[in-house]
């Protein structure tokens, strides 16, 4: 049993990678060059109905009664087979990706060892709720609470951070006890197939790890979301499609988690260090090429130190190295695709008709060496847009932000919270009072202080608005994989 990540990227059902069929495939391209890498086998409705079936099965096998120190265990295999084919997984990631290599190795498959392991220590030190209820005279009752997996739950995920998203549902998925029918991006197939390769090599049974490819509407991911046997839905990607999704399921009221875009905030005031502030900003504007949710895209800086904080910004974009992603001085990666480059070139449209000023980037570099086919895009940063500019409402999801000065602490609230989206924000400054007030009053399900992206995985991850539904990590993740049933005996 193997996952060809050269020719063919295979379906995996019940326990097996299906036969690609020609008629029914699509073409993965490298990023970085925009030659083809992959041929992807794309599940038809019939596939998805034995994934679900296979799901179904493996549950009422065994799988959803198996204790939880054997899943516990079985995910802390699954994280050290994936620390053995360490390489093979950044290489998988890049190859679909076009990332930097230093990033795939300290982020996406570092953050996938630490998914199962988190997870395998979350569930096993698992309580469960109780109480002891007094009733009229003096007999008590005691309620307690059983947590059952949900079922067969459907994972849907975006091409941003591919394996990293992935392991961080079906980690808690399977310690739960779920079965899960995966659909990752039809952007990047590779390494959710070769997980499944892991995954049985950890012990996993037949049935419980499904992967289906293919694209969202009229494909495996609407196939899958729509199935009635599916259970629940946790899907990160756009909000649109969340919101689409949320249709495809309200007819059968299955529960979903849902992590969506963002439009970030960093409010930076004049007490900060400026250099520790610079170094977060850049970070959290240009990691993964400005592809993650939780990206800064409105950089809000008190006045006084606008010009600093602006000039600061711009010499680090600069020095930013575009290039090979085998490459380790290469810092900073192509955007997924054409299609994404054409709409991030076209926000650039619109901040220049909007009358912004570009203090750095702005178009398509020319870096030679066979990358000119790849979807590469500057890092870019604006001054003289306002809230009201459809570039600073709108996610983008590339290596951008516009700056915004102001003037007071209750100013820089009010413009960091003028948004429908609320994922995550930053507050940077040196006074540990304000620090804690401003970020506590962002509407936001995530505020960093003097930081950013900074993960415990065992606290509540998610949005609010139109940034998502629900919570994932720690305990979030085992309540959204579980469902109670509450037991009341009277004593
Ligand atoms: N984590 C995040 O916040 C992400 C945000 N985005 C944003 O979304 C924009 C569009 O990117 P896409 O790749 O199209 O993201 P998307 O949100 O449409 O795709 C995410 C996943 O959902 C699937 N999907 C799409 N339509 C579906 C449907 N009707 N039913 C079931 N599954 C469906 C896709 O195949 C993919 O696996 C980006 O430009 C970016 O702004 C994209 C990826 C991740
Ligand atoms: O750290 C995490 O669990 C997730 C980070 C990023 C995203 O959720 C995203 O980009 O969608």
């Amino acid at each position: 049993m193997t996952a060809d990540t050269g020719r063919w990227i295979r379906n995996f059902v019940d326990g097996r990678f299906v036969d690609p069929d020609e008629r029914s495939s699509f073409t993965k391209v490298d990023p970085a060059t925009g030659a083809v890498h992959a041929r992807v086998h794309e599940a038809d409705e019939p596939l998805v109905d034995r994934a679900v079936a296979a799901a179904r099965r493996a549950l009422d096998d065994g799988w959803a009664r198996t204790p939880v120190r054997e899943r516990a265990a079985l995910l802390r295999r699954a994280a050290d087979r994936i620390e053995e084919r360490f390489e093979e997984f950044v290489a998988a990631e890049i190859a679909d990706t076009g990332k930097p290599v230093t990033q795939a190795r300290e982020l996406d498959v570092a953050r996938a060892v630490a998914n199962f392991r988190t997870f395998a220590d979350v569930v096993a030190a698992a309580g469960q709720e109780s109480f002891l209820t007094d009733l009229a005279g003096g007999r008590q009752a005691l309620n307690y609470a059983v947590r059952k997996p949900l079922g067969v739950v459907a994972v849907i995920v975006p091409w941003n951070l591919p394996l990293l998203l992935l392991t961080w549902k079906i980690a808690p998925a399977l310690a739960c006890g779920n079965a899960v029918v995966v659909k990752p991006s039809e952007e990047t197939p590779s390494t959710a197939t070769l997980l499944a390769e892991v995954l049985a090599e950890a012990g996993l049974p037949a049935g419980v790890y499904n992967v289906v490819h293919g694209f969202g509407g009229g494909s495996a991911g609407e196939y899958v979301t729509s199935h009635p046997g599916i259970d629940g839905v946790t899907f990160t990607g756009s909000s649109a499609t969340g919101s689409h999704v949320m249709k495809t399921v309200a007819p059968r009221v299955r529960p979903v988690s849902f992590e969506l875009g963002g439009k970030n905030a960093a409010v930076v005031f004049d007490d900060v260090d400026i250099d520790e502030a610079l170094d977060g900003l850049t970070r959290s504007v240009f990691t993964n090429t400005g592809q993650v949710c939780l990206c800064t895209e409105r950089v809000y800086v008190q006045r006084s130190v606008f010009d600093e904080i602006a000039g600061g910004l711009v010499e680090r974009a600069r020095g930013l190295r575009l290039g090979r992603p085998l490459d380790e001085a290469t810092t900073t990666g192509p955007l997924i695709s054409q299609t994404h480059r054409d709409k991030v070139l076209h926000y650039f449209d619109l901040a220049e008709q909007a009358g912004a000023e570009v203090i750095t980037g702005g178009g398509v570099p020319r870096l030679g060496e066979g990358l000119d086919g790849g979807s590469w895009i500057e890092p870019t940063l604006w001054t003289g847009l306002t809230n009201s500019d459809r570039v600073v409402r709108e996610e983008i999801f590339g290596p951008v932000a516009a700056l915004i000065p102001f003037d007071t602490e209750a100013e820089a609230i009010s413009l960091a919270n003028d948004t429908d989206y609320g994922l995550a924000a930053s507050v940077w400054t040196n006074d540990l009072r304000r620090g804690h007030r401003v970020a506590q009053s962002m509407n936001v399900g995530m505020a960093w202080v003097n930081t950013w992206f900074l993960r415990d995985l065992r606290s509540p991850f998610g949005g609010v608005g139109l940034s998502g539904i629900g919570r994932e990590g720690g305990e979030s993740s085992l309540h959204f994989y579980t469902e109670p049933t509450n037991v009341c005996v009277q004593l």
